[in-house]
């Protein structure tokens, strides 16, 4: 008998839904379930008509002549496994979708509610960097809540960004203040080189990174906050500890992946590395350490001497007057921002470099003997001046930036702020984020022959080779991005990283440690920096350095 009931009318456990729910009537959950269905079918359908996922609803894909291609990705989320999850290189995953949908012109892709466009060549991302209407950027929940908004990498465009912009440009990276701060950076360089041979006669080898990353950090604390920390005291006191905690916990919070840029709902619940927290409690360590330094340059009260061509960005900051004049939460946050971007991106391109150069001995004592008879030719050291008219050391910092550019999705993406009309027809709507992938773009064949080969020759004329600009002027190679927005520490970094490539070479004869042979294996953080730190052994030459 009850048998035959159940089999009967098998949906009675739907009559108990309400106690359940603690519904009063069965048609609300009823009502309740069939939206639910309703909304979950309507997204799906969606997400399955629509090139590039859900994010591209309304044809927003087709407001050109010609229709952006690209991937669904998976419903609600789109493409965010692309660029998610541990070991994850986007250049790579992206360049190969973009490819195989023969998107490379541009690509549409959804992150989660986000629409994104990623373009993989010279005209298309010379267009989208250049044009005015890409001349913001989209802003991470951690760089946020680090007060990068305030900074010039994130300060959306306006009058704002502007002034920082020119303060920046004219007190910071103009040639001249570069050029007054080299004794600073020739001490850092020779720091550096004596603790690697400190380090080569005590372990018969070298781990580089960290001779490179204290030199950056040095250099850079130098020129924006006229401070270094020299000696090994220095280094080892309770100040440098805390600055170099902080910069790493701050690397840490603003590479890490976080869902809820993307899902801004899964904030309530789900923040697996802890991102707000732990912003939260580094966020007042920040202030405390630069608070304090603006107090020592406040009671120094020379900043009046701003115009001094060797003083250091706090000086200048704190000489603006009138409309220029920054607050103090202002002021902390470009300050810090210059560390974050000045210190990683020199150092890691210079650990590129020299395991390149053990890769290839050619290609090292080649440089080296275009070294070698420089010196004689200055008769002394090697300057800023001397190592900016070697074009083969040049040639080996651009190939090296177009083989491993640091920032393959040039690292900060854009937004547009109006529809953008490209010249292939296509036209991406407001409010979408656009990437530019460097990477895909130097490692074209239809851009760059043998793009695999490591090849210095390829940039220098006298050897056949093209004069690239690599400073936003060729989208070829562009590392430091183009137009407006483009990278205001390009030749900083450029004329740190020749100089310290030229003493590492000169000084010492580098070849591949047996034990630890040179693996180019990348891993994607803020920047795209060596998997595995380089080790290498330092074989001290008998020059005069
Ligand atoms: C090898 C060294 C470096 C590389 C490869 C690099 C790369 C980049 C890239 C790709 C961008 C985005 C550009 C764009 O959107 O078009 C950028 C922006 C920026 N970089 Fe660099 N950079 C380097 C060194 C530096 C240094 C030394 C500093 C300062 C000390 C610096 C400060 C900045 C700032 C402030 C921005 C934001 C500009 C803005 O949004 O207006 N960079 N960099």
């Amino acid at each position: 008998m009850s048998m035959s009931m159940a089999t009967k009318d098998s949906s009675w456990w739907i009559f108990t839904l309400p106690a359940f729910l603690g519904s009063e009537t069965l048609l609300d959950q009823y009502i309740i379930f069939s939206l639910l269905a309703a909304f979950v079918s309507l997204a799906l359908l969606t997400w399955a008509f629509t090139p590039g996922g859900a994010a591209w609803k309304n044809g927003r894909t087709r407001g050109g002549a010609a229709a952006i291609p690209g991937p669904r990705g998976l419903p609600f989320i789109g493409s965010l496994f692309t660029l998610s999850g541990r070991g994850c290189l986007a250049h790579r995953s992206l360049a190969a979708i973009a490819s195989s949908m023969n998107a490379k012109q541009l690509m549409a892709f959804s992150l989660g509610s986000t629409p994104a466009v990623v373009a993989s060549d010279p005209q298309i991302a010379k267009e989208i960097l250049t044009s005015v209407h890409f001349a913001d950027r989209p802003i991470k929940q951690s760089a946020r809540s680090l007060m990068f908004s305030r900074a010039i990498g994130f300060a959306p465009n306006g009058t704002y960004w502007r002034l920082l912009r020119r303060i920046a440009a004219s007190h910071l990276f103009a040639p001249r203040r570069i050029a007054a701060h080299e004794p600073g950076r020739q001490k850092d360089c020779a720091a550096m080189l004596s603790g690697i041979a400190d380090e080569q006669s005590l372990n018969g080898s070298v781990t580089l990174r960290k001779h490179l990353q204290a030199a950056a950090l040095n250099n850079i604390m130098g020129g924006v906050f006229g401070r270094r920390y020299e000696t090994a005291a220095d280094a080892a006191s309770p100040e440098m500890r805390e600055l170099e905690e902080m910069v790493r916990e701050g690397f840490e919070l603003l590479g890490a992946f976080n869902w809820s840029d993307y899902l801004p709902w899964l904030s309530y619940f789900y923040d697996p590395s802890r991102i707000v927290e732990r912003c939260e409690t580094l966020v007042p360590r920040v202030r405390k350490f630069v608070k304090n330094i603006i107090k020592e340059h406040e009671e120094r009260s020379n900043y009046g001497n701003a115009t001094d061509i060797a003083a250091d960005f706090v000086d200048v900051l704190l000489s603006l007057d009138g409309e220029e004049k920054l607050n103090e939460d202002d002021m902390i946050a470009v300050l810090w921002e210059m560390i974050f971007r000045g210190t990683d991106t020199t150092a890691l391109l210079t650990e590129w470099i020299m395991a390149e150069l053990i890769l290839n001995p050619e290609v090292q004592s080649k440089l080296r003997k275009e070294l070698d008879s420089a010196v004689t030719a200055a008769a002394g050291d090697l300057t800023d001046a001397d190592v900016a008219a070697l074009p083969y050391l040049q040639a080996v910092v651009k190939e090296t930036l177009r083989v491993h550019p640091p920032g393959p999705l040039l690292s900060w993406a854009r937004l547009s702020t109006s529809d953008v009309h490209l010249s292939n027809g296509m036209v991406v709507p407001a409010a979408t984020t656009a990437m530019v992938n460097m990477w895909s773009i130097t490692h074209d064949p239809a851009v760059w022959a043998e793009p695999l080969v490591f090849k210095p020759e390829r940039f220098v004329a006298a050897m056949g080779g093209a004069d690239v600009d690599v400073r936003g002027g060729d989208l070829r190679l562009a590392p430091f991005g183009a137009g407006r927005r483009v990278c205001p520490g390009k030749n900083l970094g450029m004329t740190t990283v020749a100089l310290w490539v030229a003493k590492l070479v000169r000084r010492f004869e580098w070849a591949a440690d047996e034990n630890k042979p040179v693996d180019l294996s990348e891993v994607l953080k803020l920047s795209c920096e060596m998997k595995f730190p380089l080790t290498a052994v330092a074989l001290e030459r008998n020059v005069l350095i």
